[in-house]
């Protein structure tokens, strides 16, 4: 089992909370996922009454709380946020988001590198959104990160796996570091095939927020999840390019 931080979850599916038809469907979706940790934007905190209303019904979840900086595109906005975060939360977690371009909401990686350093010195434990680079990934730990979190595909899209190459290259270059992806996972498959390689955990929102039936999806990926995992505890075998009969030759029956 993987720890963040030194907390070690039963269930690794980090669940965004933004986006829900209700706040209802938002509790029941979070209870079935049997998510432990969720992922809260700071502005919807901050606004108003209605962030209130939602901070008691997160709170009522007894979930641990992962802030994020979602929406910040500098250093400067995200360090901000996360300190506010820290304050309104009561958490020294951060899902560091600092978005560089908008058509991909891909992270800026030089900036998200600078801002992870200043926020780590800063007593912070930072999860940061990242891509699949493994040199970025190397500066990320340096700068005081204990956990990364490479993107499946564009946050929202829905596409899955993006770079699977990418990705297991990545587990490969960092065995003890642990690997959440985070972003872009459209179905319960996507989320079983990034544990299947050995990914530690998966942070979703947009793929239960908006399906159908949030809880039941919610509820699929926790299922997806507890698969690929245990099918990569269970070693599974490698792919070959040509058959390999199952069936024993020995014994069979023989014609002259
Ligand atoms: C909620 C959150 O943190 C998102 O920014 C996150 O990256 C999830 O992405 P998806 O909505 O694609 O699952």
């Amino acid at each position: 089992m993987a720890s963040f931080y030194g907390f070690e979850p039963q269930n690794p599916l980090f669940l965004g909370t933004a986006q829900y038809p209700s706040p209802a469907i938002l509790a029941e979706a979070v209870k079935r996922s049997g998510a432990e940790v969720v992922t809260v934007s700071l502005r919807r905190e901050s606004a108003g009454g209605a962030g209130q209303a939602f901070w008691a019904l997160i709170r009522e979840l007894g979930v641990k709380v992962l802030p994020n900086t979602a929406g910040c595109h500098t250093i400067k906005e995200a360090v901000t946020t996360a300190q506010m975060a820290r304050e309104v939360f009561g958490t020294d977690w951060i899902k560091l988001e600092v978005i560089g371009e908008d058509d991909t909401l891909q992270p800026d990686v030089i900036a998200l590198v600078e801002a992870a350093r200043i926020l780590a010195d800063d007593g912070f434990k930072v999860f940061p959104y990242t891509t699949e680079d493994l040199v970025v990934g190397g500066r990320l730990l340096d700068a005081g990160c204990e956990v990364l979190m490479p993107w499946g595909a564009p946050i929202g899209s829905g596409r899955g796996l993006n770079n699977p190459y990418g990705l297991r290259s990545m587990r490969q270059h960092f065995p003890d570091t642990p690997l959440v992806v985070d972003a872009g996972i459209g179905l319960p498959s996507h989320a079983a095939q990034a544990m299947e390689m050995g990914y530690d955990g998966i942070l979703l929102n947009t793929a239960v927020a908006k399906a159908g039936d949030p809880a039941a999806m919610a509820e699929a990926f926790a299922l997806a999840i507890r698969a690929g995992r245990q099918a990569f505890a269970a070693q599974p075998i490698e792919a070959r390019d040509m058959a390999a009969p199952s069936t024993p030759v020995m014994g069979k029956a023989f014609l002259a």
